[in-house]
């Protein structure tokens, strides 16, 4: 699985848990020396066993040309205090939710970013920010998925809901359709599989044409689809689903 890159750029995943994780193995998949830090030991020796180093934050710091940073909001501040005199000139990839530019402080270069956890497979969905330029950023941020350099902070605070909360809504969605085919007395494997199935194949349709055109191809005229389209308007699903990112959106950007 393991493709070569010719890059030979060492980063460092400070705080392997389940975006560091997804971002360590997907970096060190894509031909990166990659070494980690965490507290999570069934965590760090599955990374080991792919080849990445364990070691402490300070350690990993001094070693690495780039730093990702993927600890809790709440663990931030320690760690910020605990690395700082080693950070002196190197790019840190921050993508803790919640923590600005500001919050950030320390004598190296800061780039915020927010990603999903999708990239354990290459298929996420990355906004960064920051105010200097470097072409490798882009590149090591594109090994994760689609790359989007936002235009200020507050569109990676956005992105915060729309990519990096987002999956955990889509597995809800697919979620409720499999109590729908059990419903209706479909067994969960069945209907697991076909939800995916159909989730899939509709990003894929969407990538050439509008949702309204698509429903419409799919809606024949009195007959069955129109009867559930009328009930997820009844439910009003278009607004919850506003309702359910704007909160996330509002909680990212600080209130
Ligand atoms: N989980 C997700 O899908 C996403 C998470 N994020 C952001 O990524 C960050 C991490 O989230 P998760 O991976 O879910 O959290 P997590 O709790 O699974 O991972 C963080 C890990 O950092 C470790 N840690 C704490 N302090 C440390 C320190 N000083 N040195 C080394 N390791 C330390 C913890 O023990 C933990 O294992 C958060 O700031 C979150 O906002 C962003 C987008 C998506
Ligand atoms: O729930 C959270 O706060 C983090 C940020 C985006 C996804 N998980």
């Amino acid at each position: 699985m393991s493709e070569k890159s010719l890059d030979s750029s060492k980063i460092a995943v400070l705080g392997a848990g389940n975006l560091g994780y997804a971002i360590a193995k997907r970096l060190k998949e894509s031909g990166y020396e990659v070494i980690v830090t965490g507290r999570r030991e069934a965590v760090l020796e599955s990374l080991k066993k792919m080849g990445c180093r364990v070691t402490n934050n300070r350690d990993a710091v001094s070693e690495a040309d780039f730093v990702i940073i993927t600890v809790k909001p709440k663990d931030l501040d320690s760690l910020i205090d605990e690395i700082r005199d080693c950070a002196e000139g190197k790019i840190i990839i921050s993508f803790v939710a919640m923590k600005k530019l500001e919050d950030i402080r320390m004598n190296a270069k800061i780039v915020r970013a927010m990603s999903n956890i999708l990239c354990e497979y290459g298929l996420a969905f990355t906004a960064y920010y920051c105010e200097f330029d470097d072409d490798e950023i882009e590149s090591i941020l594109s090994k994760l998925g689609d790359v989007y350099k936002a235009k200020d902070e507050k569109e990676v605070d956005l992105m915060t809901a729309f990519s990096g909360s987002a999956p955990a809504f889509v597995a809800k969605i697919i979620e409720s359709f499999i109590y729908a085919g059990l419903n209706s007395g479909l067994n969960a494997e069945v209907s697991k599989k076909c939800a995916l199935s159909v989730f899939k194949a509709t990003s894929e349709a969407l990538k050439t044409q509008s949702p309204e055109e698509f429903i419409i191809k799919v809606t024949t005229p009195a007959g069955t689809t129109i009867q559930g389209l009328r009930k997820l308007m009844e439910h009003r699903v278009d607004f919850a689903i506003v309702d359910a990112l704007q909160a996330t959106a509002r909680r990212a950007m600080g209130s």
